[in-house]
């Protein structure tokens, strides 16, 4: 089945389109590594799937439906950095907040049902030891690894993560790619990543995406990522050089964090 079709797809805020014309189909299961530089639209374009922003022409279905007759199948992970850490919740309340929407309803109550599945998620993601510690006190990687387990609450068939590696040191990227590999073996999850730096998702990648206002390339990876491709986009210094049989991509580019607020 078709996890998500774009068809012409135009997105725009406020009358101004902000990525343009775009056409891709993605099936289900497969992992979508979405690429651009600052602005390009790799937001825009997840939380348009998402049904958080309802301003686009054109055609985008998700499981055949309009992303918000399809919310309830869809998990999405913000990035890191925009969420509100004022509020001491535990790290296993955080997860189970994940639990509070689910079958298109809302509840209000925490029940033991959804504290157990919240427990049993994040020792999926390997927390299950810090399970009553602060979020706000762990490290980088743990937070991403916990935000994770948040959205595996709902069981998605559509996960989206936004720049689920920016801010991380590479042992913290690792924990987290990890994750996201054992995501990908053991449930049949849809995964669209954005991301700045495409390297360390490489493994797990079946398509690459690349956007710039507009779209500029989609495909497999070794299609995507050649010097000419990578080139028109991030100038005449970036390649793609092959190391042991796999690709390595050299933009210069790297994540300018914009903060537009938004919370836990
Ligand atoms: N709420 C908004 N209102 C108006 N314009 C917006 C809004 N959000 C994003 N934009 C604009 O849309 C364009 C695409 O932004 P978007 O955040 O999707 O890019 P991005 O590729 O995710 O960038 P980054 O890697 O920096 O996060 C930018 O020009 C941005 O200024």
């Amino acid at each position: 089945m078709t996890a998500v079709e774009a068809e012409n797809l135009t997105i725009l805020y406020e009358g101004k389109p902000a990525l343009s014309d775009v056409t891709f189909r993605l099936d289900e299961g497969k992992t979508l590594l979405l690429l651009g530089p600052n602005g390009a639209g790799k937001t825009t374009l997840l939380k348009t799937i998402a049904c958080f922003h309802r301003e686009y022409r054109g055609k985008l279905l998700v499981f055949g439906r309009d992303p918000c007759d399809a919310r309830h199948l869809i998990g999405y992970v913000p990035q890191s950095s925009s969420l509100n850490e004022r509020v001491p919740l535990t790290a296993l309340e955080v997860v189970a907040m994940g639990g509070l929407y689910r079958r298109g309803f809302v509840h209000f109550k925490i029940s033991e049902e959804i504290l157990r599945k919240a427990e049993e998620v994040l020792t999926f993601v390997g927390l299950g030891h810090v399970k009553d510690r602060l979020f706000r006190e762990l490290s980088g990687g743990q937070k991403q690894r916990v935000l994770l387990a948040r959205a595996l609450m709902s069981d998605p068939k559509l996960l989206l993560l936004d720049e689920p590696l920016s801010a991380l040191d590479p042992s913290a990227r690792a924990e987290v790619t990890n994750v996201l590999s054992k995501i990908k073996s053991e449930k049949n999850v849809t995964m669209i990543i954005t991301t700045h730096d495409i390297n360390p998702l490489l493994e797990i990648g079946d398509l690459v995406m690349l956007i710039n206002k507009r779209l500029i390339a989609f495909g497999r990876p070794e299609e995507v990522l050649t010097d000419g491709v990578i080139k028109s986009v991030y100038g005449p210094l970036a390649k793609v050089i092959p190391v042991g049989g796999k690709l390595y991509c050299i933009t210069g580019d790297f994540h300018l964090h914009r903060d537009r607020g938004g919370g836990l």
